[in-house]
């Protein structure tokens, strides 16, 4: 069986301008190393604004830094006339290392469908950057008790043409749309059916192995205080952090989830 290290990465959304970014990342890493963190334990990345990757590079260069870092979104394509994009081959260049696609809040309000999402994957891997692809339902679906069913679809949809060996380098993050930023989270069990579901079908799509390799997070209102107990559940690999990756110490605290067992 493959071993799975555990990511922990804070969204910080559209927060902090390129001083507090450095801020807040310095800070991040002294309150680790304080912690004598071991980072091949528990991987740590920051995924900050666009106009901050520049410094959070600078920094992590500088100071040698473990923790690594992402991009909220991407373009699918990789040059030309696409004003306000970002082309994966700029951000490779800036040493980045994740890069979110289909996040909710860019389904919603930027209206971003599966066929772009998946053009999002295949364009983050083919500049030697790793998705984290997002999906999940929103509380109507839920309700409807057919949530596995439309994450499942989101899922294929996203990783059509998408080969075995990509797949395994790749971060799935479960987002429950009704658990962000709502202080709403959905329980261990909850996050643990929706992962086994989702590696059950990446098992079927692909094989045993590729669905043990990929890593599936769990994203919405994750704090210090409900971290062990959805880390706790087997086949949830860690966590995509939005509001409390803000505060570097609550983010530390979530990275050594397995030093302080709140929660379980
Ligand atoms: O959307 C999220 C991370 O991508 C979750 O956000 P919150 O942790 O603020 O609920």
């Amino acid at each position: 069986m493959t071993q799975r290290t555990p990511l922990m990465a804070g969204n910080w959304k559209m927060n902090l301008d390129h001083h507090q970014a450095t801020h807040t990342l310095q800070k991040l890493a002294w309150t680790l190393k304080d912690a004598k963190h071991d980072y091949a334990t528990v991987e740590v990345a920051v995924i900050p604004p666009f106009t901050d990757l520049r410094s959070v590079q600078t920094l992590v260069d500088a100071d040698k830094l473990q923790i690594a870092y992402g991009a909220q979104d991407l373009s699918a394509h990789e040059s030309g006339a696409y004003t306000g994009e970002i082309s994966p081959l700029f951000l490779t260049k800036l040493g980045v290392t994740y890069a979110l696609v289909g996040h909710s809040e860019r389904r919603e309000y930027h209206a971003e469908s599966d066929q772009l999402i998946n053009a999002k994957v295949k364009s983050s891997l083919k500049a030697g950057l790793v998705p984290i692809l997002c999906v999940g339902e929103d509380l109507e679906t839920r309700r409807a008790a057919a949530h596995v069913q439309h994450t499942l679809l989101q899922l294929e949809a996203a990783l059509a043409d998408v080969t075995a060996e990509q797949v395994r380098t790749l971060v799935i993050a479960y987002e429950p749309v009704w658990a962000i930023g709502t202080g709403e989270t959905a329980t261990p069990e909850d996050a643990q059916e929706m992962s086994e579901a989702i590696r059950g079908r990446v098992a079927e799509l692909y094989d045993a192995e590729t669905a043990q390799a990929v890593r599936v997070l769990y994203g919405g209102s994750v704090k210090s205080s409900n971290v062990a107990s959805i880390m706790a559940k087997p086949d949830v690999d860690g966590a995509l952090v939005g509001g409390a990756s803000l505060d570097p110490e609550e983010f530390a605290k979530i990275v050594r989830f397995q030093s302080h067992e709140v929660g379980l």
